[in-house]
């Protein structure tokens, strides 16, 4: 048996297209979505990563801001930067691009976000509220897993799920999000004495380390869902993710892949939330 597929770039499309509509209702009531994006500095892969990022909202009918400042900018220029677009009512997102050079602390200016234009869900307000289950924003990679979860039909409730990773922006959000929608939630990392144990009594597995091949076939379930958050390249420059794809599709239910799995789909939960806080602006009047 072989691992279904979980088409990252197809159910990406789909929400676009339900974003695309939303934000053309609001451009009707002369409300048209605005993203900021703020980069900071050169580094090659983000600046690819935030012309996707305004490319997505352009597709989507919604307007986007690209500020980008030399690597020198202070911090305090930075924050009176964010505290300026705070108070820009044609601007409902902003995301700041991570990571940012070494003199500029990034929880600092995450702070600095009002929550209500905290579209990435960095700040600690949002993270508060996903922990209490209040209305807020929720960072776009886990919950574009949960996502991915609803759209193969899979009820996480009385599951067993493994998330690899305890990041505050992946592991730690994913977990709560799992959490929220009952399943029982283990969280490893790398200080965990025998992975695999855990990962082999797992229905449903999110990796999130940042390594390669964290995950094989030997750890697997059979049956269980993968989800690989894992962004890395392998010697030959190739885009691959923490999953063993090959080993780990052969064991399996679902898995998703990479590129084409939850990358694309991090994307569209950035739209979303945008549309989100587009919305709750208007209904605010
Ligand atoms: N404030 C902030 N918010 C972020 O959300 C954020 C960030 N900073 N810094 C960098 C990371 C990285 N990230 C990605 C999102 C989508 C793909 C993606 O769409 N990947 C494609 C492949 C793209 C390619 O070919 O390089 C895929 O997996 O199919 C990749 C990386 C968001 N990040």
């Amino acid at each position: 048996m072989t691992a279904r597929l979980i088409d990252g770039n197809a159910l990406a499309q789909q929400i676009r297209s339900d974003v695309a509509a939303r934000a053309a209702a609001l451009t009707r009531i002369g409300r048209t979505p605005g993203l900021a994006v703020i980069l900071v500095g050169d580094n090659p892969a983000s600046q690819v990563y935030v012309q996707h990022k305004v490319k997505d909202c352009e597709g989507a009918g919604m307007r986007s801001v690209l500020e980008k400042y030399d690597a020198t900018i202070s911090q305090a220029e930075l924050l009176a930067r964010i505290q300026a677009l705070n108070e820009d009512p044609t601007i409902h997102g902003i995301l700041v691009q991570l990571p940012l050079p070494a003199h500029i602390d990034p929880q600092r200016v995450i702070e600095t976000i009002s929550p209500a234009k905290d579209v990435d869900g960095f700040h600690v307000q949002s993270a508060g509220a996903l922990m209490v289950g209040q209305p807020g924003f929720k960072p776009c990679t886990p919950y574009g897993c949960m996502k991915m979860l609803e759209s193969i039909g899979y009820d996480p409730k009385g599951k067993h799920a493994v998330v690899i990773g305890r990041s505050n922006i992946v592991g730690k959000p994913m977990a709560m999000m799992l959490l929220q929608a009952s399943a029982t939630v283990t969280i490893c990392h790398s200080a965990t004495a025998d992975l695999g144990h855990h990962t082999r009594q797992a229905d449903i597995v999110v990796a999130a380390v940042g390594k390669r091949n964290v995950l094989t076939a030997d750890m697997v379930k059979p049956g269980a869902v993968v989800i690989d958050v894992g962004m890395n390249r392998n010697e030959a420059g190739k885009l691959c993710g923490d999953v063993d794809f090959e080993g780990v599709r052969q064991v399996a239910g679902w898995i998703t892949p990479v590129p084409g799995g939850v990358g694309p789909m991090t994307r569209a939960m950035l739209l979303v939330n945008t549309i989100e806080a587009a919305e709750r602006a208007a209904a605010r009047g």
